[in-house]
């Protein structure tokens, strides 16, 4: 397969282990990880890492753009970057010793009306030689309009492209009415775009079936440690196995994008592909996506339902 990613702001990824953060002290962290990151990108490394040709389109500027250039070049990911005058961003994740993650990323670079029109104009270049998949993710850099992600949508569709959005807030707003083939948004971001709380797994479903009928193809929703809920043309699942203590959750949502793109097969096999996936980006440290041994590993822990009950409260599937 070959995949198309773009990601507007991408980051270098600084994870931090700590046994427990407390507010105001000073911490000696047991490590420090630094690795290149932001969500296309990081659907470009996971596919990369099963062979397939993964292209990431992302701007680059400044000597922490160097750096993210070089962290990237080892990965098999064919990077094309548009050169910007702002600095890439650094993105700190702070990991304590019962799994809980907490995520500190900064707004990123300011881009000009040119470097946007460049990055623009590099997707559109990229999408002639018909990737199978468009992915834009992330989330928009100050100075990109809200519809960047709608953008490149309508380019996509326009080259005959199917296209897949993982964003939030506006971004998200305007992708969704664009048509993309796919959006995979956690539960969070899918009832702040609707505007209600998604409590039960009727609730997501319904959330889900409303951007099926603005012109969304398949809603993919990540629950965290309660797996996700799939909503296709054809139907309703959910995905998931024992939540797990996590080493870092970074990642994990690209890596169950990445996944649910890796194989052509019947939807609720493409579902427990993406959650084996998922499940082994939280095994691993920092922002390392997992590759074949992990996932395949992964895999016995998934289990798979058709029209899972309405009632059920999300929060009793992530514990
Ligand atoms: N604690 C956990 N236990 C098991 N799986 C998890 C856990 N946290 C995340 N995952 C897996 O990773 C996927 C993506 O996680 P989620 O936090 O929903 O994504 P995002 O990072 O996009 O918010 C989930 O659908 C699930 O398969
Ligand atoms: O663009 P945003 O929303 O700030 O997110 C960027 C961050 O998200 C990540 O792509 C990880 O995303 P997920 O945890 O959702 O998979 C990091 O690599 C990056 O630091």
């Amino acid at each position: 397969m070959n995949v198309l990613t773009v990601t507007p702001n991408p980051s270098i990824d600084h994870t931090v282990e700590l046994a427990t953060l407390t507010r105001g002290e000073v911490h000696r962290a047991l490590s420090g990880t630094v690795e290149a990151g932001g969500k296309g990108v990081n659907v470009a490394r996971a596919l990369a890492r099963h062979d397939h040709r993964a292209t990431a389109v992302l701007p680059s500027g400044g000597v922490d753009g160097d750096r993210l250039e070089v962290l990237l070049a080892p990965q098999r990911v064919d990077a094309v970057t548009v050169a910007i005058t702002g600095t890439i961003r650094t993105n700190t994740t702070v990991v304590e010793a019962d799994g809980t993650t907490t995520k500190l990323n900064e707004p990123g670079p300011r881009l000009s009306g040119p470097e946007l029109d460049a990055l623009l104009r590099v997707v559109t270049a990229r999408l002639t030689v018909r990737p199978d998949w468009l992915v834009a993710s992330g989330s928009l850099p100050p100075g990109a309009p809200s519809d960047l992600h709608a953008r490149f949508v309508r380019a996509a569709r326009a080259a005959g492209v199917r296209s897949a959005v993982d964003t939030s807030g506006p971004a998200l707003a305007a992708a969704v009415d664009a048509g993309p083939d796919l959006v995979k948004p956690n539960q969070e971001e899918l009832g702040e775009l609707l505007g209600r709380e998604l409590l039960t797994v009727g609730d997501v479903v319904a959330a889900a079936r409303e951007l099926r009928t603005r012109g969304v193809g398949e809603v993919l929703v990540s629950l965290g440690g309660g797996g996700a809920l799939l909503v296709t043309g054809d139907g309703v699942w959910w995905g998931g196995g024992e939540p797990l203590v996590p080493l870092s959750t970074v990642g994990a949502g690209d890596c169950t994008l990445a996944g649910y793109l890796h194989t052509g097969a019947p939807a609720a096999q493409r579902l427990s592909t993406a959650m084996a996936w998922g499940r082994a980006a939280v095994l691993l440290p920092g922002s390392s996506v997992p590759g074949p041994t992990e996932t395949l590993a992964a895999a016995p822990g998934v289990r798979v339902l058709p029209d899972p009950d309405p009632e059920t409260l999300v929060k009793d599937l992530q514990r």
